[in-house]
């Protein structure tokens, strides 16, 4: 049975109607085995997959499976906040900005002409998905992503979070020097009355030349469970404060050195919990966040390249059921490195070098500018072509890979507006070179200010997902996804995985995962672009 849902879950002022959020749904899916209630998607979901053998002669043997799986959805469509950490930075103030200009509809003036505000860049409110073939024309139908479950709208988030610096939100985007003043103007009043909260800093962690910025703090140099306790706090107030069902947690603070993964110190959930209460000084401030997070039930996703997921902080998510994800917002350079050689491998073209350069001038690049927080960047930029190489043997062999240099300069004077250069040198037909160059400049904080939107949209609708095996029907209960949210990937440089789980950075794979794992949620197969409807002999043709 189908009962439509109606319209948007929150009235103008972002209240929840009187009839509990709900949101409105684009398109039923008519199948025996999908079912809607007032508050549930329910869906019986066969899933298809190939596994193979490799037999003593070097032969695969390869056995198509299939495991159907009951999937659940929670249509309600709760109200949510998302926490900043760094809020008063580049990608903090400019998310707020924007979400502001979007919910109210501004429109503003520029030397090109008027602007009006949009979400161009999120994946989720920019982009469509191939829902199915129409009945008639045999065409594609697309809807936008948003569309294909009841998400949460951007529009209706609740914004706060904690900077080490003082200023308010307004005076922060004016620093951050990112967006035109005529919008600027449109969103200042609103945003001089946002006051991140105060944060903790630990000096080794990021560059001596972010000291300046720090007057916004809770005491303590160092980690220690007040700390951890302060941050739950201010998460708990936070939700109350604004009546929200849930808040995400997001990690947009400068990026920090690795921290020593130290067996007894931050190797497991029970050593952590035990470093952070005896002040050791490898426990870093994101991931005393992250563990704060962990023990409120906030989601937390680490937009930085560090290794704030030491192991103990992803047992700790593993035994709280917390979801985690990370790390790295994936925005302008690597996107398109993650996309060109999946292209060129898979176009059977051998990239032999790569050279990834680019300046910057903002906060993050003079961060960046000293050598510890670079290799944190450097490490998370790196490793995004490995699962595209090891996945062609034609090309590679054994533990062959590219050479592969990135270099990133902080240049003041260009600020925000980063300058990509990047060169890659491949093989092609018959000892020939191919020779790509892309100067790529990227409006660093606007290109990765949809990420944040798409990661606590995603992050949120995971926590409404849960699924469990038909064969255990009235033996299982239904549970959720695992607590490391490898789904994100898409919008993320450095996945993080569950232990021993591969990385998968080639772009549209993760796109697939992302669209697929919806789809199935709805009780809809992947779209294989097979369109055999064009393709086999003798087809009924219709009109179009
Ligand atoms: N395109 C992008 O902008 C992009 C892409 C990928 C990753 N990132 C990462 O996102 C992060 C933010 O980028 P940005 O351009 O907004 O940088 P930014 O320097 O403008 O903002 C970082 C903010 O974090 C604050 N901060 C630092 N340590 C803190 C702490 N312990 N607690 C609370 N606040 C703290 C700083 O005061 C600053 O306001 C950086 O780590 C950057 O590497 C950015
Ligand atoms: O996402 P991307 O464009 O590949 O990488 C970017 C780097 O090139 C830039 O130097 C850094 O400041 C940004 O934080 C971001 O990480």
């Amino acid at each position: 049975m189908v009962i439509p849902v109606n319209v948007r879950p929150f009235d103008d002022g972002g209240n929840a109607t009187a009839n509990g959020p709900s949101s409105r749904e684009l398109f039923t899916v008519n199948s025996p085995n999908v079912t809607y209630t007032d508050s549930e998607i329910r869906s019986k979901y066969t899933y298809r997959t190939t596994s193979v053998n490799q037999t003593a002669d070097g032969k695969y043997v390869a056995t198509p499976r299939e495991t159907v799986y009951d999937f659940k959805v929670d249509r309600k469509v709760p109200k949510v906040g998302a926490m900043l950490v760094g809020w008063g930075g580049n990608n903090g103030s400019t998310v707020t900005a924007g979400i502001i200009a979007n919910r109210r509809g501004l429109t503003w003036e520029t030397r090109e002409g008027q602007r009006s505000a949009n979400y161009y860049g999120s994946v989720m409110m920019g982009s469509t998905m191939k829902l199915g073939t129409d009945a008639k024309t045999l065409k594609d139908v697309n809807i936008p992503f948003h569309d294909v479950l009841p998400m949460v709208h951007p529009n209706d988030l609740v914004i706060g979070g904690w900077d080490m610096s003082s200023l308010n939100l307004a005076a922060s985007m004016d620093r951050a020097a990112v967006l035109e003043p005529t919008l600027k103007a449109l969103v200042r009043k609103e945003m001089a009355e946002m006051v991140p909260l105060p944060s903790i800093y630990y000096p080794d962690f990021i560059a001596a030349n972010q000291k300046d910025r720090a007057d916004n703090l809770i005491s303590g140099s160092k980690a220690c469970t007040e700390h951890v306790e302060r941050i739950r706090m201010d998460i708990c107030d936070f939700k109350a404060a604004n009546s929200l069902d849930k808040v995400i947690v997001q990690w947009t603070a400068n990026t920090e050195r690795y921290a020593e993964i130290i067996p007894g110190v931050n190797d497991t959930a029970e050593n952590l919990l035990k470093a952070i209460a005896d002040g050791h000084e490898e426990i870093s401030p994101s991931t005393v966040f992250a563990v704060a997070c962990i023990l409120e039930g906030a989601p937390f996703i680490n937009g930085s390249p560090q290794n704030t997921f030491v192991p103990g902080a992803i047992q700790l998510s593993e035994q709280h059921g917390t979801f985690i994800g990370g790390d790295d917002f994936k925005s302008g350079q690597t996107k398109m490195k993650s996309a060109l050689v999946d292209f060129l491998i898979s176009a059977g073209i051998k990239p032999t070098s790569i050279a990834s350069y680019n300046h910057l001038g903002n906060n993050d690049g003079k961060n960046l500018s000293s050598q510890k927080q670079f290799r944190s960047k450097e490490i998370s930029k790196s490793n995004v072509v490995d699962d595209m190489v090891e996945a062609n043997s034609v090309l590679y062999a054994p533990g062959e890979h590219p050479d592969h240099i990135v270099v990133i300069k902080y240049m003041p004077a260009v600020g925000d507006s980063k300058r990509a250069l990047d060169e890659y040198y491949a093989e092609i037909f018959m000892g020939g070179h191919q020779t790509i160059s892309i100067f790529n400049v990227c409006e660093d904080s606007l290109l990765a200010s949809p990420l944040i939107i798409d990661l606590v949209l995603v992050t949120e609708m995971m926590t409404r997902i849960q699924w469990k095996a038909s064969s255990a029907e009235g033996k299982e209960d239904f549970k959720s996804f695992h607590s490391v949210l490898s789904i994100l990937s898409y919008m993320l440089k450095a996945p993080v995985t569950p232990a021993g789980i591969p990385v998968i950075n080639a772009l549209a794979k993760q796109r697939s995962c992302l669209t697929n794992i919806f789809r199935a949620c709805v009780g809809l197969d992947p779209e294989s672009d097979m369109t055999l409807e064009h393709r086999l002999a003798d087809l009924p043709r219709s009109p179009g």
